[in-house]
């Protein structure tokens, strides 16, 4: 097969620097770590981007995905090296911007540099690899011998091995002692008559806040001031917030009349956010809050991201987050 590696930078590419570790090797010294690979595959390299994953952002979320949309027609798949604190957050990015892919787009890191003996890089690359032979189809990450949908995947370990949990959904593929075994082979429906979707833009103007019991109401008027154009909200449990003592349900309707989407999701990991139980959630609901149901926190800030890009009007974002693009939410309709 005919395989891109795009490395990124991150832990994996990551080297002493006197102050700590470091971006620091190549896409080609990446590849020489796993140079076997190069027997069964053709495997090209580049690097896009050196840099400690906590540095990138939406303007390097859009270069990615620009880059792999060029790059597709030439591949089988595409593995993208990334570090692993905000790979949640691109890879979720990367399936919105690129939908229908009837590709892998793997992406992968590791917890310790892959020049270090005691290094995961490696079997998470051949991870990366085996999802491509697997055919396993759209964006996923390829992490500790699991392959999670990309929009379902969440940093849970700083230090650990097993780094990424699949939440509210199961892996879609996991090494065994057999193989790879395959649960689902696509993140989404695909239509095998359309090309890729790609729709590069993401509105940077969303705030994602986690509330604390007795959070002032006036840093609303904050994210107002500064120009935001949506707000995701972790809330309590399946859908609560405060109004005694401190009315939050008031700001939420000055963001509403403003035209400020606000998203509802919930600060428990797992299981979904239901504002249809608590006579709160539905206060929030009268306030036309947008329900993010079961989605990860990553996905559901970049979905609104994305869906800014789209459009302004508050019914047609409620209809976006009612509606599973990538296996980012389950609905109750739809199994992926
Ligand atoms: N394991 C890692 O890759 C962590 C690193 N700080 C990064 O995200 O770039």
């Amino acid at each position: 097969m005919n395989i891109l590696l795009l490395t990124t930078g991150g832990t994996i590419a990551s080297q002493e620097g006197g102050g700590g570790l470091i971006p620091a090797i190549s896409s080609q010294s990446l590849l020489s770590h796993v140079a076997d690979l190069n027997h069964k595959h053709t495997i090209h390299h580049e690097e896009i981007l050196n840099m400690d994953s906590s540095n990138i952002q939406p303007e390097e979320w859009q270069l990615i995905a620009g880059r792999i949309y060029e790059a597709l027609p030439s591949y089988d798949g595409i593995i993208v090296t990334h570090g692993t604190d905000t790979m949640a957050y691109t890879a979720s990015a990367v399936s919105f911007m690129l939908q229908n892919l009837n590709k892998s787009i793997v992406f992968t890191g590791s917890q310790v540099p892959i020049d270090n003996p005691l290094t995961d890089a490696k079997t998470n690359l051949y991870t990366a690899v085996a999802a491509i032979e697997n055919g396993i189809l759209g964006v996923t990450v390829a992490f500790n011998r699991k392959i999670i949908n990309g929009t379902r995947a969440v940093k849970i370990s700083t230090l650990g091995f097993n780094a990424f949990e699949s939440v509210n959904s199961g892996c879609m593929g996991e090494v065994f002692a057999d193989g790879m075994r395959v649960y689902r082979t696509s993140t989404s429906c695909l239509d095998y008559g359309r090309p890729v979707q790609f729709t590069p833009g993401l509105c940077k103007d969303v705030f994602l806040l986690k509330l604390l019991p007795g959070t002032k109401p006036e840093v609303f008027d904050m994210i107002v001031q500064l120009g935001y154009k949506g707000v995701v909200m972790e809330v309590f449990g399946a859908g609560g917030l405060h109004y005694a003592h401190r009315n939050l349900l008031d700001k939420l309707e000055m963001l509403h009349k403003r035209g400020i989407a606000v998203a509802v999701c919930s600060q428990c990991t797992y299981e979904r956010c239901d504002l249809s139980i608590y006579d709160i959630g539905q206060r929030l609901l009268q306030r036309k809050v947008i329900p993010c149901h079961d989605m990860t926190t990553e996905a559901a800030a970049v979905k609104l991201m994305w869906a800014l890009t789209k459009t302004r009007d508050l019914d047609k974002l409620q209809e976006m987050f009612d509606t599973n693009f990538v296996g980012e939410v389950y609905l109750g309709t739809c199994s992926f």
